[in-house]
């Protein structure tokens, strides 16, 4: 049994640079045209020149008689001007400004202490067409782990677009039913990004039988109630739901750790885990429009010419990749046996 979808994107990706970037860039541009690219390098991109110098290490890195297409985004700070939106507009490179509330994740220090001192930069977003990409979760350390993306909606989210009804949004890798709600009700203008592991797995996932580093990202995993709901909003054909891996390479050192950073990496199998996902709802017919049709649409851009195809064929995930720092890349899934493989 094979499928076969229009060639599809992924609208949430960490790249990272240097030899990182060159360990995993083949593995998405293998199944995908485009990516979001995430701007949380140290130093962030803040800036269109930065964006662009970025874009062309990119595809510097890309292996020969390989094609993708990086589409870049700018780190919002407190200090973002309206001048760098207008840039960023103009520019054919920059395709959306990431907000990461400061503290929040991964490279997020440089982030937005409080979303009122970036209304300059948000008035151009919202008239300008210019979208705003969210990770969506409350700062405040008091705030319970597991509360932090619901808190976030009420005290950020729907207060921001009370005052820029207009602003386009994309709320980023959603992991509960209430962001699946909030975003259902919203108007056209706000969509949402899953992941695949968010749609495969629970919080349990992160201590079967003792604690998992690779299974620990933010935001992080939910119960079994929000996974259903997420994978019924992702199957559920409406266009404001699509296909962002939020695929976050980190170091093995720096992930079986005392204190280890979040992040899964999911870029080698993509597509095998959202057709995993898909399969197990009953759904592989939504699973094109999902990868290849709502995130094109909502930002404006020609969905892929060509296709990739599924076919159901049993293969195990490697237990490791080569990566940076002289260490090596630990994918989601290591060692496990897929049913599912994308052909060249
Ligand atoms: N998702 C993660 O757990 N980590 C991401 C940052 C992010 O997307 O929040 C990373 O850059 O490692
Ligand atoms: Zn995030
Ligand atoms: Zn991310």
């Amino acid at each position: 049994m094979q499928i076969t979808l229009t060639r599809p994107d992924d609208w949430h990706l960490h790249l990272r640079d240097g030899a990182a970037l060159a360990a995993v860039l083949p593995h998405t541009a293998r199944q995908f045209a485009r990516a979001i690219v995430m701007p949380n390098l140290r130093p962030p991109i803040t800036t269109v020149a930065a964006a662009e110098a970025y874009r062309a290490r990119i595809l510097a890195a890309l292996p020969p008689g390989m094609t993708f297409e990086p589409l870049l985004t700018l780190y919002l700070t407190d200090h973002t001007p309206a001048d760098e939106i207008r840039r960023a507009v103009d520019s054919d490179c920059v395709h959306a400004v990431k907000l990461y509330p400061a503290g929040a994740t991964t490279h997020s220090d440089a982030g937005v202490t409080e979303i009122g001192r970036c209304a300059p930069a948000l008035e151009a977003m919202a008239e300008l067409g210019m979208p705003l990409l969210v990770h969506g979760e409350a700062t405040d350390p008091a705030v319970d782990i597991f509360d932090r993306e619901r808190v976030f909606i009420e005290c950020v989210l729907r207060p921001l677009l009370a005052r820029h009804p207009q602003l386009r949004v994309v709320f980023e890798h959603i992991t509960t039913a209430d962001a699946a709600d909030f975003v259902a009700a919203c108007g056209p203008n706000v969509a949402a990004t899953i992941t695949a592991h968010h749609l495969l797995y629970n919080r349990n996932a992160i201590f079967a039988g003792g604690v998992r580093p690779h299974y620990y990202c933010l935001p992080v995993l939910k119960r079994e109630r929000h996974r259903q709901a997420l994978l019924r909003a992702a199957t559920s054909g409406n266009p404001k739901f699509f296909l962002g891996t939020d695929s976050a390479p980190h170091a093995r050192a720096g992930k079986e750790a005392a204190c280890g950073c979040a992040g899964c990496y999911t870029a080698h199998a993509a597509l095998e885990l959202y057709a995993t996902a898909f399969e197990s709802a009953g759904a592989l017919d939504r699973l094109e429009a999902f990868a290849s049709f709502h995130g094109p649409d909502f930002y404006g851009l020609p969905r892929n010419g060509g296709q990739v195809t599924l076919a159901r064929q049993d293969w195990r995930v490697p237990e490791t990749f080569a990566y940076a720092d002289d260490d090596r890349l630990i994918p989601l899934g290591a060692g496990e046996w897929l049913h599912w493989r994308m052909l060249d």
